[in-house]
Parts: C-alpha cells; sequence; structure tokens
C-alpha cells in the first residue's frame, strides 16, 4: 500500500532497525525494489531525484505509483534531494507522498526558512517532510561539495533546527558521501555522533550517502568491460550499527546503478548476438533484487512490514 514516509520511519525509528531508501529510474529497479520488499515482508522506501523525474517524469511516476500502491507492504515514494520549495510542491502534485528539500549548503537560517515553508506546505496536504543539516562529501546531484567544505552535522545545532522547522526527518552528515568513491578503504562513520544526535532526537535520521559499493560487483564490472575507480562504500556493520542509534532511512542509489549496469554488461559481453531487450533487463533486474534484499537484511527491516 502507498503510505507517507512517516508512518514507515517513525516504527523504524522506534523498532531501532532502519529502512531503505532506493532511488529508481525505471519499471525494473521499481519492480526490483518493490518486489523483494514484499517477497522478504518489508517496509520500502522508493525515492526519485530531480534527475529522476527529469528523466522518467510523470509516467515513471504513475509506474511507481501503481506498484506501490498494489503492493502488499508499505511502500512511499519520496522526492529524493529537492533543491527548492517549488520542487517539493510540484513533486506533491505528481503523487509523491514524501519530499526531501536540501538547503543544507545554505546558511543555517536560510535552511530554517526554506525547510519550513516547504514542512508548513506538504502538511497541510498530509505528506512528510526530510530536511537536511550539515554537509556531505561527494557529488549531491546538483552540487560538488568538496572534502573542505564537508561538515559534519553539530547535535544541538540538529535540536534546534528541528525545533523551528517541525522537519519530519532529519539527513544528517554523519560521515557518508554520495557516489562510488567514499574514501580511501573503510570511510570512517562517527557513530558517536550519530548516538548523541539520537539521544537528543526522537525523530527519525536519515543516512544518505550509504551504498556499500560491494567489491564483487566493483569487479564483475570490470570484468564485463566497464571502468571504474577504487571504489569503496559503507560497511554493512557499520549500517547496523547506526540503526540501533536511531537512523531509520537509508539511501541507497549507487550499488543499484552498478549492479544494473553490471546486469547489462554482463549479457551482452556473453551474447553478442542476443537484441531481446527481456533477456537484457531481466538479469540486470534480478541482480538488482539481490543487492536490494542484502540492504533489508543489514537494515534490519525484513518481516516488520
Ligand atoms: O544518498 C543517496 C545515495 O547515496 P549512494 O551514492 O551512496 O548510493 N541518495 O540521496
Ligand atoms: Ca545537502
Ligand atoms: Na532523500
Ligand atoms: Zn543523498
Amino acid at each position: 500500500m502507498l503510505v507517507t514516509g512517516k508512518d514507515i520511519l517513525v516504527p523504524a525509528r522506534k523498532g531501532k532497525y532502519a529502512v531503505g531508501a532506493f532511488n529508481t529510474n525505471n519499471m525494473e529497479i521499481t519492480q526490483a525494489i518493490i518486489h523483494t520488499a514484499e517477497r522478504l515482508r518489508s517496509p520500502v522506501i522508493v525515492q526519485m531525484s530531480e534527475g529522476a523525474i527529469k528523466y522518467g517524469g510523470q509516467d515513471l511516476a504513475n509506474i511507481v505509483i501503481d506498484i506501490a500502491t498494489r503492493a502488499t507492504v508499505p511502500v512511499a515514494l519520496h522526492l529524493d534531494h529537492g533543491s527548492s520549495y517549488e520542487s517539493a510542491l510540484k513533486a506533491i502534485k505528481m503523487g509523491f507522498t514524501s519530499v526531501m528539500i536540501d538547503a543544507s549548503h545554505h546558511p543555517f537560517d536560510e535552511n530554517v526558512h526554506e525547510t519550513g515553508r516547504v514542512v508548513e506546505a506538504a502538511h497541510a496536504m498530509g505528506i512528510s517532510v526530510e530536511a537536511e543539516l550539515g554537509r556531505l562529501g561527494g557529488i549531491e546531484e546538483h552540487i560538488v561539495v568538496d572534502e573542505k567544505d564537508a561538515f559534519l552535522t553539530d547535535p544541538e545545532e540538529a535540536v534546534k533546527f528541528v525545533e523551528l522547522t517541525d522537519v519530519d526527518y532529519l539527513a544528517i552528515a554523519i560521515g557518508t558521501s554520495h557516489g562510488a568513491y567514499k574514501g580511501k578503504g573503510r570511510p570512517f562513520i562517527d557513530q558517536a555522533r550519530i548516538k548523541k544526535i539520537g539521544e537528543l532526537l526522537s525523530i527519525p535520521l536519515v543516512a544518505h550517502g550509504s551504498s556499500g559499493v560491494p567489491a564483487e560487483i566493483v569487479q564483475r564490472l570490470r570484468d564485463s568491460g566497464g571502468e571504474i575507480g577504487d571504489a569503496a562504500g559503507i560497511a554493512d556493520e557499520d549500517l547496523t550499527e547506526a540503526a540501533g542509534y536511531g537512523i531509520a532511512k537509508v539511501n541507497v542509489d549507487t550499488d543499484l546503478r552498478l549492479a544494473s549496469t553490471v546486469g547489462i554488461r554482463e549479457v551482452l559481453k556473453a551474447n553478442p548476438k542476443e537484441f531481446d531487450p527481456r533477456k537484457v533487463f531481466g538479469p540486470a533486474r534480478d541482480l538488482m533484487s539481490k543487492i536490494v534484499e542484502h540492504k533489508m537484511k543489514v537494515l534490519g527491516s525484513v518481516g516488520k512490514a
């Protein structure tokens, strides 16, 4: 069933487990996400970035909404990294049940103002809101945040931010970053900081940049003709620990991008004569389903629906 983000994340925070928020850009990715959630009896969030909306528009949103509505587990459709009040409202008009307003690259007061506006409008329409405080490294869709500008979330400031905005869930900067290159080896996740913020705030917390970038998938990408540098992601055990401290929503995009590309490359490499799209996109869907399954087990959301 199609529900709001809050319907999924408040129980997750209470139950000390996290729920995967997986980015989609087409039907197969959406099916891999939602059908795996049904099979594992797990709630799930399907999210679309502004880039995905540009790519698939209302067509793609409708595919997600239709599959989510018929699903036998709770599913929310979430706007990932909404960059403005207008973008958030447009998503709500498209049928999204949760929206992020990401004004974290602005000074505190401006972030509060922007977020407060979206919360007021979204709540008037029964839609949940995510905001962000602190800056992740890596590429944030439309903003390149380089290391020196990245800063981790201050716990006291987070309390003030939530009081001033009434936001439903808060993305915090705790060492993760977007993309396939999250640092040399195992990125440092500031568990003490998560714990502190989780003790001060009872609302669900959000971890962006949480793809694991599994070495096996990276190798299979290279073996099937892909090129990628020394990629690294977030360790499974770091996500499991963070869920215990209050992280309730975990964003995953890169892992699905890698898996879909590996699925397609391996088929084309092994079968040069193949040109049936179902034979090309089908294996990609299967590999993505495996990634979604693994993540749900790591986050502890299996059987929670
Ligand atoms: O935070 C993310 C995705 O992060 P990854 O690049 O680690 O999948 N989307 O908002
Ligand atoms: Ca941001
Ligand atoms: Na988001
Ligand atoms: Zn993100």
